[in-house]
């Protein structure tokens, strides 16, 4: 990887600039899981071992104020990215991941992002705000007044737009209550309780009729704007929710064949020689155009080679390009998160965790010795 030299000016331009404009960048980031093949019954010794490819060298970067969508057909690895910047992969990851260019651990995504999943686990029997108002107590720190509380609530159901419902029972499979779009809209305020910097969704509009989903894609771009990072994944985006986006990114075979401003989308492929035809949405044609057709082996040759050519001329374009060194750029300055993040983390979750595990053994052994001390009198008294 090239590294880029810049002068002290340059530096406290950019650090500046960083203070303000929070970044994700993930720098060549590859994943690979374990497979075993064969039938499960012969175990995993017997079973020959396959490694997997899921992403290879991403490399990209999100900023706060802008709205970032993934796209790609199944199994072009949308879900695995947000698990790797979630710090929630099973598999084998290199590269980079850096938060304000600090490396992404699990405590800064706990301390920093949400990340919002497919299914809506909620309870059916609660009403919206009485679902918020648990999880707030749950979630927000111990000394949050009840008033404060309500209040952070009042906030998300505004910027959710939930008022309507917001006494409404939640409903699921027996009881009827609110409907799919608003269990999504549920979903997502529960993690914008904690206020996250960054907001990562995994397919937030699926199941939901077009005119919902982007109502819910502009509440999600509107909380992009007042100054967070929004990434989430999505299965054909209307032309509607192309519009509300401000960066688009196109996975294919775990590979980028393009990732930049949706602007530039139709131009880069233009000057590849694919123009996007008259009322076609671009992002259904260009997702369509980089993905593999295996219905006959032919289609199969040429829709192979088409995505390896896209793949190849995104990698050595100027988009790319840039890229690549803004995201170099950023990671090796230093800034005053890092401090911040550093020193947040002395009380942050994990170590949280590690003084709550350090109490339960000295409070089990002070029990332990108390009934010790309790039978061995017992036993003495009656000697
Ligand atoms: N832990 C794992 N073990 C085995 N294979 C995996 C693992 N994680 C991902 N994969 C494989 O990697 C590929 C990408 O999976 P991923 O779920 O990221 O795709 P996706 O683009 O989100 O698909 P969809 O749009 O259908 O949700 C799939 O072929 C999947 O089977």
């Amino acid at each position: 990887m090239d590294v880029v030299v810049f002068s002290k000016n340059q530096v406290d331009v950019k650090k500046q600039e960083l203070d303000e404009t929070r970044t994700l960048s993930l720098l060549q980031v590859s994943y690979v899981v374990k497979q075993w093949a064969g039938p499960w019954w012969k175990g995993a010794c017997l079973r020959p071992v396959l490694y997997k490819t899921v992403l290879s060298n991403i490399t990209m970067q999100l900023k706060s104020g802008q709205i970032t969508a993934l796209l790609g057909n199944s199994g072009s690895g949308k879900t695995s990215l947000l698990d790797v910047i979630s710090c929630r992969s099973s598999g084998s990851v290199t590269g980079k991941v850096y938060y304000n260019n600090h490396e992404v651990t699990e405590a800064i995504i706990q301390d920093h992002a949400s990340y919002v999943m497919q299914a809506d686990r909620l309870l059916p029997n609660l009403t919206v705000r009485e679902t918020l108002l648990y999880t707030a107590r749950l979630k927000l720190p111990g000394n949050t007044s009840y008033s404060e509380i309500k209040e952070k609530v009042q906030t998300v159901i505004m910027e959710m737009g939930l008022k309507n419902v917001a006494d409404s029972r939640v409903g699921g499979q027996i009881i009827r209550g609110i409907s799919g779009g608003e269990r999504r809209r549920v979903t997502i305020a529960i993690q914008l309780l904690q206020n996250p910097d960054m907001v990562l969704l995994d397919e937030p509009t699926s199941g939901l009729d077009s005119h919902t989903a982007r109502h819910l894609v502009k509440s999600l771009a509107d909380m992009a704007h007042k100054g967070k990072i929004v990434l989430l994944t999505i299965h054909q985006p209307s032309s509607d929710i192309f519009k509300l986006l401000d960066q688009v990114a196109i996975l294919t075979s775990g590979e980028l064949s393009f990732c930049g401003g949706t602007s530039e989308l139709v131009p880069y492929f233009s000057r590849l020689g694919y123009p996007c035809p008259h009322y076609m949405n671009p992002l259904d044609y260009y997702v369509d155009m980089s993905s593999i057709d295996r219905r006959d082996p032919n289609l199969e040759k040429t829709t192979t080679e088409r995505q390896h050519h896209f793949i190849r001329s995104f990698i050595a374009s100027d988009i790319h390009v840039e890229e690549v060194r803004t995201a170099t750029r950023d990671t090796l300055l230093p800034s005053r998160d890092r401090q911040l993040l550093s020193s947040k983390r002395i009380f942050g979750p994990g170590q949280l965790r590690v003084l709550y595990t350090i109490l339960r053994y000295v409070l089990s052994i002070i029990v332990r010795v108390i009934f010790t001390i309790i039978f061995w009198v017992n036993w003495r008294l009656k000697i």
